[in-house]
């Protein structure tokens, strides 16, 4: 059997579920970047990190596959950037800092084709309820932020943290659906059948 022709650069489990939501057959094959960009715009960083990526793992023995598609996922509040929190503490840190205000969460997505890149970023905006210590604190000790840009699952019992949400939800679980459809048809792969 032919190695599937895509793969998604990803460890996120998050991504791998909504990719098959597209009915694209895809295999995944991650590398090991230090995220690191020279841009500070956050939306600049997203795209830029998702593009290293999908560099980074066709580089790898087995990674040179005719598309190869990456994204990355920061949140952003008043030009401060909230990464993956290190611990319960932290989490809990990041939770008031989010509590009762809105927040931008930025997807990049990078396609490389034959070689070629294309890339996109989508911006959601989503609004926390005003927590109480107590809701940080059951929250925190959940653990599930802890592998999460922002210290949130919006997808889990981080959906009881959410007031409002402005824009895609795909997006602020990682992937944008509508953009990573755009850029998989741009080179001509069916989505939902449909080139
Ligand atoms: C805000 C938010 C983030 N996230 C996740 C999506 C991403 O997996 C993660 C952001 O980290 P990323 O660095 O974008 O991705 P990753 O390290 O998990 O996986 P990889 O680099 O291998 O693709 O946060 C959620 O699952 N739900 C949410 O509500």
């Amino acid at each position: 059997m032919q190695p599937a022709s895509l793969i998604l650069a990803s460890g996120s489990p998050r991504r791998r579920e909504l990719l098959t939501h597209l009915g694209v057959p895809f295999r995944v094959l991650v590398s090991d970047i230090e995220e690191r960009s020279a841009h500070s715009d956050p939306a600049l960083v997203a795209r830029d990190l998702a593009e290293q990526k999908a560099r980074a793992t066709a580089a790898l023995p087995g990674g040179d596959a005719p598309l190869v598609l990456a994204a990355d996922t920061l949140v952003a509040l008043d030009g401060a950037l909230l990464g993956k929190p290190v611990d319960a503490a932290q989490n809990a840190a990041f939770l008031r800092t989010l509590s009762g205000r809105t927040h931008t969460v930025f997807s990049g997505v990078a396609l490389l084709h034959a070689g070629e890149l294309s890339s996109g970023v989508t911006a959601t905006h989503v609004t926390f309820r005003a927590l109480t210590e107590s809701e940080v604190a059951y929250y925190a000790a959940s653990g599930e932020g802890l592998d999460k840009a922002g210290g949130y699952g919006i997808q889990g019992l981080g959906t009881a943290l959410v007031e409002r949400i402005e824009g895609e939800y795909s997006n602020v679980v990682g992937f944008p659906l509508t953009l990573v459809a755009a850029l998989l048809r741009s080179v001509g792969v069916p989505v939902w059948g449909r080139a």
